[in-house]
């Protein structure tokens, strides 16, 4: 920021009164001082890129205008990219944020889930042949496995790749209206390629989903291929600068060598060489689960940093009649409404931290065909994708909904942020899909425990706990607190798998019991997560100290506090939490709240958001929020003229009639 800028008082007196610094917290954040030097550089570099671009900001224009500028911004992203010579994701994560904040792309599964998937299950000769006009956008591709009758299901796809070996080729087929490929991201307009899963049929026999590589536009002149019917979905929820695409194909033949072939083969007569495991096709959705954990936690931490700072600048009503106009920061709702949420957007910027550190681990061993870890894997991102996005989601709506009237203009940059976010309770698996495959893999280790197998050292929390009911105190102890977490997710997992053989007991077939207590399997696998989310918070607060280390204590315990406080029943119903205990933990939730209000708005800077990530009139830097808002009004497309056409043609006409018609029953005509 401009040392010039004159920032709000109120800001200035709220920076002042931090207890700890926000710059060390930052530093934490991005991995010391030369880490954020260069995150700094890097996002104010491209920031102003943008704007020397002379691009519109993204409220102000229509959908057609939004996917244009998309496609100029991403131009300049990779041009700026390749200048500077940056490879690493850390780096070209900062910089996708700076210049898309919130916003989807056409180009933003190139890498994701174009280039990623097809390195995970090419050949090495594959890879050789393409992977060099992957990265050089002549190809510009998608991932299209969802079908419009089938998203969930994959073993449900209706899509065929039947090999022919007089031609050595596979045909591709669309068979019926519910087999179009629907949705996926950059298919309608922008690829010319992409990674189709369908099912493999060799010599009259069905093998399940795999994946090709088919060219769908001419390289060229970027017209369809023949046989293949390609464009837009249409307008969405939101994600309005993205072309997600149907495609439909009519017999259309590639060769034997399109199908990616690292992991399973179809020889030239046609036998098929099976996988080591089959679920290594799944292995492209594992990694943008992943990754979703980050996106989701980033749009959290936005959102929380416009409502917090916009709350600190905004004064209305009074606390104490005629003492003047307070911060609404300093309403007790106001902090309970925000304060958790700040915790959140900390404790999942945590999870999502280890999540890919776990993932960069267990790839290369999953890579070198050691499957191992696979099942953890697998269980873990499905588990921390929904719970990410179901918590980030819900938050950004809260930080919405706390900032009044001005929340609701998409001035505020909350609109943007919260249909981004909550499009990632959908892709990549819908949330509760996949919050039950984290169910199956706590039924698959209670199973093996109770055969006296081994399971992995976070799932101990399963074996059976000494202490049934709980030494939590006034103190609120952080160890007691996780302990607390852990009896909750143990015991739930064990009602839940209990449940299932009562059900089978009954007759009902292990299907059956399984969707007659799903929703008791998705609460355990819930509590598994949270418990997941809540030891890695703790874990990177127990790595602080000083004032650092006790303001962020706080916010973790607010956050424990504040998860018990909104399940309590889970905690009760086994007498593990006595209702003495219990009573203690609304009022430490209040007390946590007034401890930390002086330090909220230093928490929200230490995230770190320069004001084109944020892209709000109200959480800016420096709280000039009306100027900010009246301006962005006096750019609305409807203020171009001063009198519109659609006055002289509608308005004006509808009018006059109205006037003629009913004049002579007016009793008043002149105002
Ligand atoms: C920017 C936006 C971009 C968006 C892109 C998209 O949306 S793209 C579209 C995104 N679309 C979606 O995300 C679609 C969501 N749907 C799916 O992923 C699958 O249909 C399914 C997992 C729900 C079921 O699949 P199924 O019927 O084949 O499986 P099952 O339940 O019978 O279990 C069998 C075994 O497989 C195991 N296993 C499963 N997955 C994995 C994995 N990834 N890894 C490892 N293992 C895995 C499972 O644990 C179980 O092991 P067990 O216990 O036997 O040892
Ligand atoms: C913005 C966006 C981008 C996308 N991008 C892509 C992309 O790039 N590539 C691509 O291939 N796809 C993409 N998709 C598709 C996405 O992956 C699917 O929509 C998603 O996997 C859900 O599948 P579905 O739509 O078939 O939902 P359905 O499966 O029909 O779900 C409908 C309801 O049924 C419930 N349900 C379904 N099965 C079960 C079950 N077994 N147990 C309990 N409940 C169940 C669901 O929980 C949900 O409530 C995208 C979707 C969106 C919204």
């Amino acid at each position: 920021m401009a040392a010039t800028q004159l920032v709000n008082p109120d800001l200035v007196k709220e920076r002042q009164n931090a207890a700890f610094s926000p710059e060390h917290l930052t530093y934490f954040l991005y991995g010391g001082p030369e880490k954020t030097k260069r995150k700094r550089f890097l996002q104010n570099l491209v920031i102003e890129g943008v704007k020397k671009l002379g691009v519109k900001q993204y409220a102000t224009v229509s959908r057609e205008e939004q996917y244009e500028q998309a496609l100029q911004k991403y131009a300049y992203l990779v041009d700026t990219e390749r200048q500077l010579g940056i490879t690493n994701s850390t780096d070209k994560a900062l910089l996708h944020e700076a210049v898309f904040p919130c916003e989807s792309f056409p180009y933003i599964l190139q890498y994701a889930a174009f280039i990623n998937p097809f390195t995970m299950l090419a050949s090495e000769e594959q890879k050789a042949k393409w992977l060099p006009l992957m990265k050089n956008f002549r190809l510009v591709g998608t991932y299209a496995q969802t079908e419009m009758g089938h998203g969930s299901f994959l073993r449900g796809l209706e899509t065929t790749a039947t090999y022919d070996p007089s031609t050595q080729e596979f045909v591709l087929h669309s068979p019926t209206i519910s087999s179009i490929k629907y949705w996926p991201a950059g298919l309608g307009k922008t690829a010319n390629a992409c990674i189709v899963m369908a099912q493999l049929i060799t010599k009259g026999h069905n093998y399940g989903m795999h994946a090709f590589l088919l060219q769908i536009r001419d390289l060229d002149t970027h017209q369809p291929l023949s046989g293949i019917t390609v464009g837009d979905i249409g307008s969405k929820f939101g994600l309005s600068a993205n072309d997600n695409g149907f495609l439909k194909m009519d017999n259309v033949r590639i060769p034997r060598n399109n199908m990616l072939m690292r992991h399973s083969r179809v020889l030239p007569d046609g036998t098929y060489i099976e996988p080591k495991n089959d679920r290594l096709m799944y292995g492209g959705m594992t990694s943008i689960r992943t990754d979703v954990v980050g996106v989701a936690s980033r749009r959290l931490c936005i959102a929380v940093t416009i409502a917090i700072r916009y709350s600190a600048v905004r004064r209305q009503s009074e606390i104490e009649p005629g003492a003047g106009e307070v911060q609404v920061l300093d309403f007790q709702t106001q902090q309970y409404r925000l304060f958790p949420q700040l915790a959140a957007a900390y404790a999942t910027t945590f999870a999502s931290t280890t999540i890919s550190a776990f993932y960069r681990t267990v790839s290369p061993h999953i890579e070198r065909g050691d499957l191992q870890e696979l099942p953890m894997l697998h269980a873990l991102s499905a588990g921390l994708k929904a719970y990410t996005s179901w918590t980030c989601a819900d938050g950004v709506e809260v930080c919405r909904l706390a900032c009044g009237g001005h929340g609701y203009s998409e001035a505020s940059g909350l609109p943007k942020a919260y249909v981004d976010t909550t499009a990632a309770c959908t892709y990549e698996g819908e949330n509760y899909v996949l919050i039950l495959q984290t169910a199956r893999y706590l039924m698959k280790c209670c199973r093996m425990l109770a055969e006296g197998e081994q399971v992995p050292e976070v799932m101990d929390f399963l074996r059976p706990s000494t202490s049934e009911t709980s030494r939590l105190d006034a103190r609120l102890v952080m160890g007691d607190l996780i302990q607390a977490f852990a009896h909750r997710a143990a015991r739930m997992t064990r009602d839940a798998a209990q449940s299932m053989q009562t059900s089978i007991v009954k007759g009902e077939n292990p299907g059956q019991a399984w969707n007659s207590n799903s929703v008791q399997l998705v609460a355990a696998a819930k509590a598994f997560t949270e418990l997941h989310v809540v030891r890695v918070f703790a874990e990177a607060v127990e790595t602080m100290r000083g004032s650092l280390r006790h303001v962020m204590e706080s916010l973790w315990r607010l956050f424990a506090v504040n998860n018990i406080v909104s399940s309590l029943g889970d905690f009760l119903v086994d007498g593990y939490l006595s209702t003495q205990q219990v009573s203690l933990l609304e009022p430490a939730q209040r007390d946590l709240l007034k401890e930390l209000r002086p330090d909220a708005v230093s928490l929200v800077d230490a995230l770190d958001f320069p004001d084109g990530v944020l892209d709000s009139a109200l959480g800016r830097w420096d709280g000039q929020v009306y100027e900010a808002l009246y301006d962005y009004s006096l750019r609305s497309k409807l203020n171009e003229k001063q009198v519109l056409d659609a006055y002289l043609k509608h308005q004006r006409p509808f009018m006059e009639s109205q006037w003629k018609k009913h004049a002579a029953s007016a009793v008043t005509s002149r105002l």
